[in-house]
Order: structure tokens, then sequence, then C-alpha cells
């Protein structure tokens, strides 16, 4: 194992990839720098790399005809996105400031700052991307709370947390990189006896047959494995983790997606997310679980 001092006086451990796939993961994060997360993350500096939900505020957004439409279309969607973050924060049940949470799979580290902004808590986070630890590490000293929020460069499914430290844990569309049974060992280890997970996820739905080829067009994208519903609760089963809330998310993501097509900023996977959730072969679903 090896170890580096980051520009924000944080070491990072940097055991290297557990498999090639996940060097692959690691590069494919190094390298990402999309507008469509950038511009948005610049609105107020918390920078998702995830999806939104929620109604489109119409009188905010205004006309498309003016010239600071597609300013605020940005805003818009990023503050969609971060409502999807507050939601998975509201189900991780009550949280003090001595508790530690863990962000497996913390990208840029936004929810990281929103969890610590929300509960005055200590958050660590793991990524694959060396890149990602030195943002959200960075920008947890220009907001003076690096002494409560610090991203790690390490496999979430061999984390260096402790047997029961973290109060509540979760993955924010993280999920689809690793195998589930594997994942729930480690959140199951990790999280203190009546502690709680909490995913949102994308997730293929068994009432389909079997991955729709927009399915496998998002998987192909960001070079996933989208795991079905099916999958998820009966990893969760396996590993002391009991559903408490299981919400399909679809109808509140749709908005998000539609608005996002008729962005600027648009990736060419647009299509796929919104003819997916429209067949009904994909579901957005968060799922909370308790630590049994
Ligand atoms: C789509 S991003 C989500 C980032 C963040 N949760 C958010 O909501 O902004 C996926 C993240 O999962 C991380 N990831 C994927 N596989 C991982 C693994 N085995 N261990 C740690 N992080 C992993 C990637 O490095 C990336 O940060
Ligand atoms: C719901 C599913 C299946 C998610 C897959 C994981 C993923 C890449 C999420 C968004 O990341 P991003 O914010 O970097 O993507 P984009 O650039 O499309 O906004
Ligand atoms: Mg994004």
């Amino acid at each position: 194992m090896t170890s580096t001092e980051l520009t924000a006086g944080v070491t990072a451990f940097i055991p290297g990839p557990a498999s090639p796939y996940q060097g692959d993961i690691a590069r494919y994060w190094d390298g990402e720098a999309r507008p469509v997360n950038l511009r948005l993350g610049d609105v107020d500096g918390l920078y998702h790399h995830h999806y939104g939900i929620g109604d489109i505020d119409h009188a905010a957004l205004g006309d498309t005809g003016d010239s600071g439409y597609e300013n605020r279309l940005i805003s818009e969607l990023h503050r969609l996105e971060s409502a999807q973050a507050e939601v998975l924060l509201d189900h991780l049940g009550p949280i003090g400031r001595d508790d530690t949470l863990l962000d497996a799979g913390c990208g840029r580290g936004g929810s990281m700052v929103m969890a610590h902004q929300r509960f005055g808590c200590d958050v660590e986070g793991v990524t694959l991307s060396a890149k990602q630890a030195e943002f959200a590490n960075r920008r947890a000293l220009e907001l003076g709370i690096d002494d409560h929020v610090r991203a790690r460069v390490c496999n979430m499914l061999d984390t260096p947390l402790e047997r029961g430290q973290v109060a509540a844990s979760w993955n924010n569309e993280s999920s689809m990189y690793v195998d589930l049974e594997d994942l729930f060992a480690e959140h199951s280890r990790v999280l203190s006896v009546g502690g709680r997970y909490v995913t949102i996820t994308g997730c293929w739905n068994p009432r389909y047959g079997q991955p729709s080829k927009w399915v496998s067009q998002i998987n192909a994208h960001f070079e996933c494995n989208i795991h079905s519903r099916r999958e998820y609760l009966r990893a969760m089963a396996n590993n002391r983790l009991v559903p408490q809330a299981v919400i399909d998310l679809t109808p509140e993501t749709l908005p998000y997606w539609e608005l996002r097509a008729t962005s600027s900023l648009v990736t060419g996977i647009e299509t796929a997310f919104i003819n997916s959730y429209k067949d009904g072969s994909f579901q957005y679903l968060l799922i909370a679980a308790d630590r049994v």
C-alpha cells in the first residue's frame, strides 16, 4: 500500500485497483470533465454525479427566448440534483454530530458536504478516482470543513473503516459498478447494529424480463453493470440489511430528464433514460434498509 499527501493535507491511501475493471473505472472518472456536471456544480459549489428529482419550477425557469434562459436551466437541473441528495439524506434516520457516515462511491463529494452541513457529523467518502478524491478534499478545505469531510481513494468493497464504525452509509448511483453481495457485506460490516443504509440507484425491472436495449446502452455508456430490483433485495436480505422503505422515484426523475434533453449540455444518453423509464424496463429506486 502506498500513500500520498493531497493538496488539502489529507492522506489518501491508494492500494491500487482490485481488478482490471476497477482500473478502467478509476481512469474513467479521473478523465471525466463533462460540462453537464461541472457547469451545474459551479452554480453553488456542490458537485454531483447523480441525477435529479422533483417538479420543474417553471416560474424560476422563465421564457426560453430570453438571454438568461440557459443559465436558469442549468440552475434548475442543479436544484433537482441537490433535491435528490436531500431525499437520500432524509432517509438516513437521526444522525448526531458525533456520528460518522460513509459515502460509498463519493464522486466529487457534493453529497458528503450536504450531509455534514445538515448533521454536523463526520463523513468518510471513498472513490476509485484520485482526481475525484483530490477535488472533494479541496472543496472541503475551501469550505473549512476538511476536519469533518474526507475522501479517500479506495475500493468500497474493502474500506479501511472499523467494524460497526458508521451510523449510516449510502451509495448514490454507485452500486452499479460492483457485485451487490460483496457491497452489502461491506456495508453490513462497517454499519453499527440498528444503523441505516440507503441507496438511490437505477435498476432494471424484473417485470420487464431482462435488461432492455436501453439499459444495455446505459451500461455501455458508463462502463457499468446495472442490477435488477430483485438482485438488490436478495443481496440485502443475505447481508442483514432489512428494507424499511422501497420508493420508486421513476415518475419524479422524468421531468429532470425531459428538461435536460432540451439543454445545450446533453451528452447523448438522455433518450436511453427517458425511453427505458417510459417502457417500464428501468426504474429509479430508493431503498432504505436497517442493519439488523
Ligand atoms: C456516478 S458516480 C456517483 C458519485 C456520487 N455518489 C454522487 O452522487 O455524486 C460513481 C462513483 O462510484 C465510484 N466507484 C465505482 N466503483 C467503485 C469502487 N469499487 N470503490 C469505490 N468507488 C467506486 C466512482 O469512483 C465514482 O466516484
Ligand atoms: C442511474 C444510473 C444507471 C447511473 C449510472 C451511474 C452514473 C454514471 C451516474 C451519473 O453520473 P454523471 O452525473 O457523471 O453522469 P452525466 O454526465 O450523464 O450527468
Ligand atoms: Mg451528471
